[in-house]
C-alpha cells in the first residue's frame, strides 16, 4: 500500500464497528470494515439501552430523530422479591432527563444496529464487507495486511478491533506482541472471568405496560429484569455459575429455554410472570457474562475499542456506551493526528503515542464502569450478605437514588466525550452544563 495513504482496517461491523464507520467517514478517513457473519443483521439479541451521552454522539450522525421515533424511553424502575412485594418504586429516570435533557432510550439491538448502519451515506456503506472472518494480521514499520477466511487480504495502515468479547485481533495483537519480547508482561489469553450467566428474550410489549419501565426481581444468587420499549419487551434472566471460570461456554435454544423454566414463577410486572414472556417470545438466546478490562488495549499498529478490550455485566447497560465513547477518543486523536501532519504518513510510534493517550483518556471511565455493572449485577443477585443489604434497606430510599443520579450517572453523562470535528445542533439542555459543548454551534444552555 503506497503510505501516504492512510487507510483504517475494522475488525467487526457490530455496534461499535459501524460507530468506527460514522466516525470515520466523517473524518474523512479512508476506511473498510470486515465482518465475519454473512448477513448484517441477526435478531437474535435483545434491547439495547443508550444513555443520552451516546444519543448525543448519534445526533453527530444524524440520526437522532429516528432513533427517538423507535426508542422507549426510560421512566420508571421497580423491585420485586420473590413472592411479588415491591421494595423499590421510583421515576429516577425523571431527574435524570430533567439533569440532562432526555433520560435512556431503550432499543431493540437489531433495529438499532440497522439504525446505525441504515444512516450511513451510501459510499460509507459500500466500505462495510461481510463473510470476511479475519484469521490473521501482518504487521510492519510500514502497514498492516489483514487475512480473512476467504482468502482475501486487505491492506491498510492500522487495524482498529471492534470484534467483540472473543476477539480475533486481541488474540494476534497479544501473540504480536510478545513475539516481539517474549519476556513483556500481556493479558492473559483468555482475559476475562465469568461469575454469571444470563438467557434473555424479546416479545411484544405487553397490554397494561407502558414503554420506559425497567423492573428487577431480586433472589439469591438470581434475579431477572424486564424492560420496555416502544413496540417490544424484554426479559433477561441473571444466575451465578456454580464457580468462575474463564473456559468459553455456548448454549442453545434448547439450553436457554431450560434454563428459563426454572424462572417461570418470577414475577416480571405487577400482573406478569416470566412464563407469560416466555409464552410470546420473539427472539431468545442465552450467554456466560465476561467482566473485566484489558491493561494492554494497543500494539503498534493494532488498536481496540469495545468489548474487545472491556466487558461488563449488561444490568446497568454500559457496556455499548463505553464502546461509544472509545471511538469518539479514537478518531478525535486520528482526525487531530492526520489534519497536524497534513496528510504525510502518521509512523508507528506516533500511532503508538496516540494509542496509549487513548487508552490513558478511557481507561478511569471504562473501570468506574465495569465495577458499578459489577456491584449491580451482584446487588440483583444478592450475592452475599452486603450485597443483600444494599439492594434490601439501601437503595430502596429516594435520597439515596437522588444521590446516584445527581452524582455517580450525573458525571459520567454530562462529561463524556463528542466528536471535535462535527458539528451539530445541541439536542438536549437540562440543568447540568455540558463539559463538551457541540462544536461548531453556540449552546443554549
Ligand atoms: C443481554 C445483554 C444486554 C445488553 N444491554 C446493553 C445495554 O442496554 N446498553 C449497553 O450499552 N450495552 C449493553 N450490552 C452490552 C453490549 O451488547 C456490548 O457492549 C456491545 O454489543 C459491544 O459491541 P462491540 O461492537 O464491541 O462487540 P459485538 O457486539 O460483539 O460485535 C462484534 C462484531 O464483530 C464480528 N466479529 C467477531 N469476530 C470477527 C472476526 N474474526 N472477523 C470479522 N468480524 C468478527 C461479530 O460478528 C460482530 O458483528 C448488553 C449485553 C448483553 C449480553
Amino acid at each position: 500500500m503506497d503510505a501516504s495513504n492512510f487507510k483504517v482496517i475494522v475488525v467487526g461491523a457490530g455496534p461499535a464497528g459501524l460507530t468506527a464507520a460514522h466516525s470515520l467517514s466523517l473524518a474523512g478517513i479512508d476506511y473498510v470494515v470486515l465482518e465475519g457473519r454473512d448477513e448484517m443483521f441477526v435478531d437474535s439479541g435483545a434491547s439495547l439501552v443508550l444513555g443520552p451521552q451516546s444519543l448525543r454522539v448519534m445526533q453527530q450522525f444524524g440520526l437522532l430523530s429516528r432513533l427517538k421515533e423507535i426508542g422507549g424511553e426510560m421512566q420508571h424502575t421497580k423491585s420485586y422479591d420473590l413472592d411479588g412485594n415491591v421494595f423499590e418504586n421510583h421515576h429516577n429516570f425523571r431527574l435524570m432527563r430533567a439533569n440532562h435533557g432526555i433520560g435512556p432510550l431503550a432499543f431493540h439491538r437489531s433495529q438499532l444496529i440497522e439504525t446505525i448502519y441504515g444512516g450511513l451515506p451510501v459510499r460509507a456503506k459500500s466500505q462495510i464487507l461481510t463473510g470476511k472472518k479475519v484469521v490473521d494480521i501482518e504487521a510492519d514499520a510500514d502497514g498492516v495486511k489483514v487475512h480473512c477466511s476467504d482468502g482475501t487480504v486487505h491492506e491498510g495502515s492500522i487495524v482498529l478491533g471492534a470484534d467483540g468479547v472473543y476477539s480475533r485481533t486481541r488474540r494476534i495483537m497479544r501473540k504480536l506482541a510478545l513475539a516481539e519480547d517474549p519476556s513483556r508482561e500481556w493479558d492473559a489469553e483468555v482475559p476475562f472471568t465469568t461469575a454469571y450467566k444470563c438467557m434473555w428474550c424479546s416479545f411484544p410489549r405487553p397490554a397494561g405496560s407502558e414503554p420506559g419501565e425497567g423492573y428487577n426481581t431480586h433472589h439469591t444468587d438470581k434475579s431477572s429484569m424486564y424492560i420496555s420499549g416502544s413496540e417490544r419487551s424484554w426479559i433477561f434472566l441473571y444466575q451465578k455459575l456454580p464457580q468462575e471460570t474463564r473456559e468459553r461456554t455456548s448454549y442453545s435454544i434448547k439450553d436457554a429455554e431450560e434454563f428459563a423454566a426454572t424462572f417461570a414463577d418470577f414475577r416480571i410486572t405487577d400482573t406478569l410472570k416470566v412464563e407469560d414472556a416466555l409464552a410470546r417470545r420473539m427472539t431468545a438466546g442465552m450467554a456466560n457474562l465476561e467482566e473485566g478490562i484489558l491493561q494492554h488495549w494497543s500494539w503498534g499498529r493494532i488498536v481496540l475499542v469495545g468489548d474487545a478490550c472491556h466487558k461488563y455485566t449488561p444490568n446497568a447497560g454500559l457496556g455499548f456506551n463505553n464502546g461509544v465513547q472509545d471511538v469518539v477518543a479514537l478518531c478525535n486523536r486520528l482526525q487531530a493526528a492526520r489534519a497536524a501532519c497534513g496528510g504525510k504518513p502518521l509512523d508507528a510510534a506516533a500511532l503508538s503515542g496516540l494509542f496509549a493517550e487513548y487508552q490513558r483518556e478511557r481507561y478511569e471511565r471504562a473501570e468506574e464502569d465495569r465495577y458499578k455493572s459489577a456491584h449491580i449485577t451482584r446487588i440483583h443477585a444478592w450475592s452475599d450478605r452486603l450485597h443483600w443489604i444494599i439492594a434490601r434497606f439501601i437503595l430502596p430510599f429516594q435520597f439515596v437514588q437522588r444521590l446516584l443520579t445527581n452524582y455517580l450517572a450525573r458525571k459520567t453523562i454530562s462529561t463524556a466525550l463528542l466528536l471535535n470535528y462535527v458539528s451539530a445542533e445541541e439536542p438536549f439542555v437540562g440543568l447540568v452544563p455540558w463539559l463538551h459543548k457541540m462544536p461548531g454551534f453556540v449552546s443554549k444552555e
